[in-house]
């Protein structure tokens, strides 16, 4: 079986390829460039990843792969796991992430208020410190989809948090103390933060949330040592502000030419267009790489987003993967997968980076499960799609991609015109969209086990009515432009999520797995060929990474939103996860909200939760006996 590769190699030249012409982009470039240096992954970061006794960040490591090569626990025996310890975290709604683990210390996080603590796993999960962030519980109130915090990074003996009012904070990892702390933007403007911070070399990179507020997306890197602002890359704008060389960012190949995003929107509506960075960033140290993707342009009512003579206009550089030099900023290629959306179907799910067969040749490969309900194989280095599949039949708003590089249509998708929500700019309730604005995966990361060659990806099976209506922008209120309502997907199993394994190179669904409700958790792969992940019931189950069978289950204290890790301590592994419902499908629950409508119309698809869990904020670690 071909094995595919971890991250490695921490201290490569850069990549001649992936060098950008900078300085032709005036002074901004000019000013950029000056930060770059030839070393490349953050050392401490690397090392850490590369010990699977440590869970040293939150996707396992920088190919975002989720995979433990730990395999005490394995298909045989997993059934006999039973709870180690367990930590209250004192905060209720949706708990995201992980805690992390380096050097037999554990460190957990919270929903907002965000604080963290430090366990010392050799005295029995003591706290060692903890951190509380004084923070203006305004922000509450612009948070889209629950007051969620996907985690906090760790290099250099320093923890990084990224709170809801977009502060980043350096703490010593020893102390807790704070050592720095930069502002990332305006909660007044509707900007929040959730997204976990990435480290690579001396930069922690933060993305923003907000696009529901008419927030402009950036990606931003500040110095670990000190926080200061090293670059920003904007999503939308001019050149100098997206930080793309027209000669040399490419886009399906070819260089993106200038005003590659102003040239999409109408008048400066990209000033107040979306495009946040909310999700997960990947880094290939090889490339000298960083991956993410951005979210959705705003408003959600595409008719006041038409081009000047009222056709549809891509809105770039929203809904797209972007590929960035970590120590510029600037963009080596960048993919959008939905122009002009009319679903909100943001684009800022994970990407993970392996080297897979495709076609019978092994490629440098970027995998990402979109909103949209395709997934997508694409060449990481040249940013080229070569496969892109539905990954839930129920897809409907599009019949595939164009990906013959000859065609007017390269690369975009074919919209099924009955699914369309630009009716000709009148405000039509579209029904029976699939899938639902929430995608057919939301920010819950799949996983990729090296053994199997397979990802298993933790899947919505959801479907909507969209009716766009007229909104007008004011600064720090919703901009959001539909009224949604979600259900199950019909005609199916009638469960509203699936569990499921992916082979990437093909594009198929190997098996899967129907869940009574969305999998809003994110997967672990391990060598010990078990698949772990969590319901919004509560369970945590353990399922086969050859054949999905279920070997174990438990029932946790309340849903599960948060991610699978495991860690290695005194000789036994430990498997763990966060409870705590909410996010965007438990938004009901987690903020007591039960007008159907409301939370963005996952109020009344997911109203029957409550009959399976309440609010909750723990964690709960497993070994066997
Ligand atoms: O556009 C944005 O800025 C933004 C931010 C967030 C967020 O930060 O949590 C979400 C979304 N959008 C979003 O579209 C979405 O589906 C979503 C789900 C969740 C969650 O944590 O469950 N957050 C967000």
């Amino acid at each position: 079986m071909l094995q595919a590769r971890g991250p490695k190699d921490t201290n490569l030249i850069l990549d001649e390829e992936t060098k950008m012409a900078k300085g032709q982009l005036g002074l901004a470039l000019t000013l950029v460039s000056m930060f770059a240096t030839t070393a490349i992954a953050n050392d401490d970061v690397a090392k850490n990843t590369s010990d699977p006794k440590q869970w040293a960040m939150q996707s396992g490591d920088y190919y975002n792969q989720r995979y433990s090569k730990l395999d005490q626990i394995n298909t045989t025996n997993v059934k006999d796991l039973k709870v180690a310890w367990t930590f209250s975290t004192g905060v209720l709604r949706g708990h995201e992430g992980s805690p992390l683990v380096i050097d037999n210390v554990m460190y957990v996080h919270t929903p907002f208020p965000n604080n963290v603590y430090a366990l010392d796993l050799n005295s029995e999960g003591k706290i060692l410190w903890s951190y509380a962030p004084k923070q203006d519980p305004a922000v509450v109130a612009i948070m889209c989809c629950d007051t969620v915090n996907r985690g906090v990074a760790y290099a250099d003996g320093t923890i990084f948090l990224h709170q809801a009012d977009t502060a980043v904070v350096a703490l010593d990892a020893k102390t807790g103390k704070e050592i720095w702390k930069a502002v990332n933007g305006d909660p007044k403007k509707g900007e929040s933060g959730t997204a976990a911070p990435l480290v690579v070399k001396n930069a922690v990179i933060v993305g923003n949330s907000g696009a529901e507020f008419g927030v402009r997306g950036h990606l931003t890197a500040y110095d670990i040592k000190n926080g200061k602002r090293l670059w920003r890359a904007y999503a939308t704008g001019p050149d100098d502000e997206i930080l793309f060389d027209p000669e040399r960012t490419t886009s399906l190949g070819k260089p993106v030419g200038r005003d590659s995003s102003l040239k999409t929107w109408n008048g400066d509506q990209w000033k107040i267009g979306g495009g946040t960075a909310w999700g997960w960033f990947s880094y290939d140290p090889e490339l000298n790489l960083i991956y993410y993707g951005t979210a959705n342009p705003s408003t959600w009512n595409p008719a006041q987003r038409a081009g000047p003579d009222g056709k549809p206009i891509d809105q770039k550089w929203t809904m797209a993967i972007i590929a960035r030099n970590p120590e510029t900023g600037v963009a080596a290629w960048a993919y959008q997968m939905t122009p002009f959306d009319e679903w909100d179907y943001d684009g800022v799910n994970e990407m993970i980076l392996a080297d897979i067969p495709v076609n019978g040749e092994v490629v440098p490969a970027l995998v990402h499960f979109d909103r949209n309900g395709l997934a997508y194989t694409i060449n990481r280095k040249t940013g080229i799609p070569l496969v892109a599949e539905k990954f839930d039949p129920v897809v409907n708003w599009t019949s595939g991609v164009d990906l013959d590089p000859k065609s007017s249509t390269y690369g975009r998708p074919k919209v099924v015109a009955k699914y369309s929500t630009f009716q000709n700019g009148e405000d039509v309730n579209v029904k029976g969209i699939c899938p639902a604005a929430l995608g057919t995966k939301d920010q819950q990361p799949a996983a990729f086990s090296p053994k199997s060659g397979l990802f298993y990806v933790p899947t919505n099976h959801v479907c909507m009515d969209y009716e766009p209506f007229r909104v007008s922008y004011t600064a720090g209120q919703p901009y959001v432009g539909a009224t949604v309502s979600m259900y199950t997907a019909p005609n199916s199993h009638g469960g509203m999520g699936n569990f499921i394994a992916w082979d990437a190179g093909k594009g198929e669904i190997k098996w899967s797995v129907p869940e009574q409700f969305s999998v809003w958790s994110g997967a672990l792969a391990t060598a010990g060929d078990v698949v772990f992940y969590g319901t919004l019931e509560g369970y945590l189950k353990a399922v086969s990474a050859v054949d999905g069978k279920e070997l174990f289950k438990f029932k946790t204290a309340s849903g599960i939103v948060g991610n699978v890790f495991t860690y290695e301590h005194k000789g036994n592994q430990f498997v763990g996860v966060y409870s705590g419902v909410g996010g965007w499908a438990g938004i009901g629950l987690a903020a007591g909200l039960t007008n159907p409508n409301d939370g963005l119309g996952a109020v009344g698809g997911y109203a029957g939760l409550k009959q399976y869990t309440n609010l909750g904020g723990s964690l709960t670690v497993f070994s066997l006996p």
